[in-house]
């Protein structure tokens, strides 16, 4: 029996933690099948981002259609698009109703704090992709980039998703992986579903391992919706995956810096 497929574009992460390495990592560990078109290469560990090289869109396109071509693509996941041209040339392909079950994580800046997005390309998200998207999953600080407010406390976490879901998608998710937005003890994302917004709830893991959780979660949540669950059931599974996984890499030591999730349960006791 054929697994379902899903397909990853997004840039690549030298130190695997997150990017198309985290994508395909949760796919396999979801029973998905995982395909992939990579925007960019970053030289990048979990101290930082080195160097940032991105792939022409004319190429990125051509990856997306070499797959969609021969695949059967049951959904779409979004990372680090890297440049305008790219979000638009994507957002074209969308708008042709290509990119089944779309996720889009607006990637702008790493944890490390380097960017992986050219700023003319935030406007091409908001009027461009978006309005294509199943869902969106900005954490807090690309949700204040994308809005232009600032999120102080829940109640506006609560009002910039919907707010994101004002700009088109489907569904938003405001990620709060981010201290800010939480209370201590739980991490809260807070989701739109286009009718009102609920949270998704999980306790908070003490841990500097946090690379490639947005990846993650946003990877999960594709798989979840190739396998055929319907979004507010895959956000809520991908919840569940994102935060033992997070569990799971507060057990190791990769890096000397924010290291990666445990995608196989590999430490699990
Ligand atoms: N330390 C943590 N403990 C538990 N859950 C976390 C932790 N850090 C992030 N998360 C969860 O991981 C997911 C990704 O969120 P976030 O880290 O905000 O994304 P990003 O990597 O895009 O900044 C969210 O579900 C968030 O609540
Ligand atoms: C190539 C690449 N893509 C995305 C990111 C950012 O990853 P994300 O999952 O948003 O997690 P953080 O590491 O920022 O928590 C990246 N660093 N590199």
């Amino acid at each position: 029996m054929n697994p379902p497929v899903a397909l990853t574009i997004a840039g690549s992460d030298s130190g695997g933690g997150a990017g198309i390495q985290a994508d395909l990592k949760t796919f396999a560990a979801l029973r998905v099948f995982g395909t992939s078109a990579i925007t960019a290469l970053t030289a990048q560990n979990t101290l930082g981002v080195r160097g940032v090289h991105a792939a022409p869109a004319s190429f990125v396109i051509a990856q997306i259609a070499a797959v969609l071509d021969d695949l059967p693509v049951a959904s779409v996941k979004t990372g680090m698009l890297a440049t305008a041209a790219t979000v638009e040339a994507v957002s074209a392909l969308a708008a042709q109703g290509r990119l089944p079950n779309l996720v889009v994580d607006p990637v702008m800046v790493s944890s490390s704090g380097d960017r992986l997005l050219e700023p003319a390309a935030e406007n091409a998200y908001r009027h461009g992709l978006f309005p294509h998207a199943a869902v969106v999953t900005p954490n807090l600080r690309e949700t204040e980039v994308l809005l232009g407010s600032s999120i102080r406390d829940r109640d506006d976490q609560h009002a910039a998703a919907r707010a994101l879901g004002d700009l088109g998608a489907g569904a938003a998710v405001v990620k709060g992986g981010h201290p800010a937005g939480n209370e201590p003890g739980t991490a809260v994302d807070v989701v739109w579903d286009g009718k009102e917004t609920y949270e998704l709830r999980a306790p908070w893991v003490d841990t500097p391992n946090t690379h490639g959780t947005g990846c993650s979660f946003a990877a999960a949540t594709a798989a979840y919706l190739a396998h055929g669950e319907d979004l507010r059931t895959a956000l809520a599974s991908a919840k569940d995956y994102v935060t033992k996984a997070i569990a799971g890499g507060a057990r190791w030591h990769l890096g000397a810096g924010h290291g990666p999730l445990d995608h196989f349960g590999w430490t699990r006791p």
